[in-house]
């Protein structure tokens, strides 16, 4: 009996790419999650550890990156195109490129450059009877962006700190948000939706110097806009998303090529609330 290789493959799987594209103060933006599988003459690797036929999955990666810098991004298929294409004809050895792309979908809120995700957002309530009734409202998984009007500088440093101070960023959060009623009567749905607007509309319109600033603008709008409601607590985890240096690849990056990293990440919470919110100390437990 001979044991041989059946099939293989290998690439790099979920480069996650967001290519931001101005025309004035209205931005675009493209966010792909991008999966490469390359085949082909590739039985000495695996037999003999002869890495001559294997381009490196980082490459790869590289190459996604510096794609949507070249090319830019239009159609997901055409961009899949355009990358199976290269690494087919670029490389003798690779027989076959398998180019997966998942496109999230991105709606516009205010202004030129603010993003509301679509789907994934969960309304909740948590509503506690007995002597003392207490109703909370919210949200999770509300993910929004800003592709401009983001700061953080001025930060306390220490021998551990690498950070580059940035006056142009990419403010992207899954917002997680609940409020607490005053009373027990309020029309809750219309109450729910306005809520949720005005944490939308203060996102989207707070240039931020910090994700804690715009955590107190946006528990603020609510509590400005809506009294019926007395508490808001927040929790925004910072979605970070760093520049891509395409310089090795003599590409330039003006703020348009961003690596969306999924963790770790910044965790911002808070509570705002008013002076006379009566007091509630299992509503939101
Ligand atoms: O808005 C931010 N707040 C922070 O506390 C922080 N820390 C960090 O590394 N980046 C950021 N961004």
């Amino acid at each position: 009996m001979a044991i041989v290789l059946g099939p293989n493959r290998y690439g790099k799987a979920e480069t996650r790419v967001v290519r931001v594209t101005r025309d004035g103060g209205t931005h675009r933006i493209r966010d792909l999650n991008v999966s490469v599988a390359l085949s082909g003459a590739m039985d000495e690797v695996h037999l003999t550890g002869d890495n001559a036929a294997v381009l490196p999955t980082d490459t790869q990666k590289n190459t996604v990156f510096a794609f949507a810098r070249e090319h830019g991004i239009g159609a997901i298929e055409d961009f899949g195109l355009l990358l199976a294409r290269h690494f087919t004809a670029s490389q003798p050895a690779v027989a076959h490129a398998r180019v997966e792309i998942r496109e999230y979908g991105w709606r516009r809120i205010a202004g030129g450059h603010s993003f509301v995700r679509d789907g994934g957002e969960v309304r909740t309530a948590l509503v506690h009877g007995g002597e003392a009734e207490s109703v909370v409202s919210g949200l999770t998984d509300l993910v929004v962006l800003n592709s401009t009007g983001s700061e953080f500088h001025g930060f306390a440093r220490d021998g551990y700190t690498t950070l580059e101070p940035t006056d142009d960023r990419i403010l992207a959060t899954a917002v997680t948000a609940r409020w607490r009623h005053r009373g027990t009567t309020a029309g809750w749905d219309d109450s729910y939706a306005a809520a949720r607007d005005g944490l939308l509309r203060a996102f989207a319109g707070t240039h931020s110097l910090s994700l804690q600033q715009t955590l107190y603008q946006m528990g603020r709008r609510v509590l400005t806009e809506r009294p019926e409601i007395c508490e808001v607590r927040l929790s925004l985890p910072n979605k970070h998303h760093f520049l891509v240096d395409l310089e090795p690849f003599g590409l330039d990056n003006d703020n348009e090529v961003y690596f969306a990293a999924d963790r770790p990440y910044g965790l911002i919470e808070g509570t705002v609330l008013t002076d006379d919110a009566p007091a509630a100390p299992a509503a939101f437990d």
